[in-house]
């Protein structure tokens, strides 16, 4: 659905964008990374309204620069991170607009601005003026003028910013039901790891203009669930300790404690392994919540 190769791009001569190569299915994708990663960059560059410097890219099998790129807004809708709402309108009448903008006729404006508006929960309150909404609820309005063309990709940008718990729930809950109702894919761009983790099914983590980690959240968890924390009965010796590598990747050693990928994802052969070296493990802990320090991790610097 999203492809890009060695994509670079820049604000004159600040490189942005640098080295993008990635290949993500349709589906919830998660965006991380913290502020001037670049997000914003990725998500207008796929929007078209940035040109790449350097590098290919293709979004739902149109290449980016293409003479059709223009058509490829009628397949996307975009949620901002910042709200442009006219006050004195109504929910209705902004969302139709937005219709109307991403090529629907009046008509088919209305009628979906109806739809649109039911689907995030706004039908009951969708002709009153949004000067009297609350954060949570311009949010969900934003998030209607997205959807009301019907796009293929949907691209929210921190949708949940300025939420309380209750309204950060209530939006995350929306972005499942647009998958899984709608069919359609969305691309959240995010600084909070929690909300990521919560509906994506794909992850990016960028940090300085560059692909720190990308893949499914199933292989990461699949990685993560072969995380222990391993204490020995005594201190390991130096040539035992040489040899922990051989049960799979050591990530960090300390005072005793040791913490592994470990390469077989029956823990049981981590006893043996000890058995066979005259060492006494005696506790293996999982460590597979601790998808933050895989976040850490990425963005250390090398
Ligand atoms: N119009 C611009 N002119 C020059 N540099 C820019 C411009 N917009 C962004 N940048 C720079 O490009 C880099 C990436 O910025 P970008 O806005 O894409 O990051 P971001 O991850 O979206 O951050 P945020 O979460 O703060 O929006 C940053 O170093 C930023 O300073």
């Amino acid at each position: 659905m999203l492809a890009f190769e060695d994509l670079e791009v820049r604000y004159g001569p600040v490189v942005a964008l640098r080295g993008v190569t990635l290949e993500l299915e349709p589906g919830i994708i998660g965006l991380l990374g913290p502020n001037g990663s670049g997000k914003s960059t990725l998500l207008k560059t796929l929007l078209g309204l940035l040109r790449p410097a350097g590098g290919r890219g293709e979004v739902l099998g149109v290449p980016l620069g293409a003479p059709d790129a223009a058509k490829l807004r009628s397949r996307i809708g975009y949620m901002p991170e910042y709200d442009a709402l006219i006050e004195d309108a109504s929910a209705y009448e902004q969302v139709a607009f937005w219709g109307e903008l991403s090529g629907l006729s009046a008509r088919q404006a209305r009628d979906r601005a109806h739809e649109a508006l039911y689907f995030v929960g706004l039908d009951e309150s969708r002709y009153r003026n949004v000067s009297g909404y609350s954060t949570g609820m311009r949010q969900r309005v934003k998030l209607a003028q997205a959807l009301v063309h019907s796009p293929d990709l949907v691209i929210l940008d921190e949708p949940t910013n300025g939420l309380d718990p209750e309204g950060r729930t209530r939006m995350l809950d929306l972005v499942l039901k647009v998958r899984a109702e709608l069919d359609t894919s969305v691309l959240l761009a995010s600084h909070l790891l929690q909300d990521v983790e919560r509906v994506a099914d794909q992850l990016v983590i960028l940090d300085k203009g560059e692909v720190k980690a990308a893949g499914s959240m199933a292989g990461l968890r699949r990685m993560l669930a072969r995380r222990f924390e391993l204490r020995f009965l005594d201190p390991l010796r130096p040539d035992q300790e040489a040899e922990l590598g051989q049960l799979g990747t050591v990530l960090e050693a300390r005072n005793g404690l040791y913490d592994l990928e470990l390469a077989d994802p029956d823990p049981v052969a981590a006893f043996r392994w000890a058995q066979a070296r005259g060492a006494t493990l005696v506790q293996l802990t999982p460590r597979h919540d601790r998808l933050d320090e895989v976040l850490i991790r990425a963005l250390r610097p090398a």
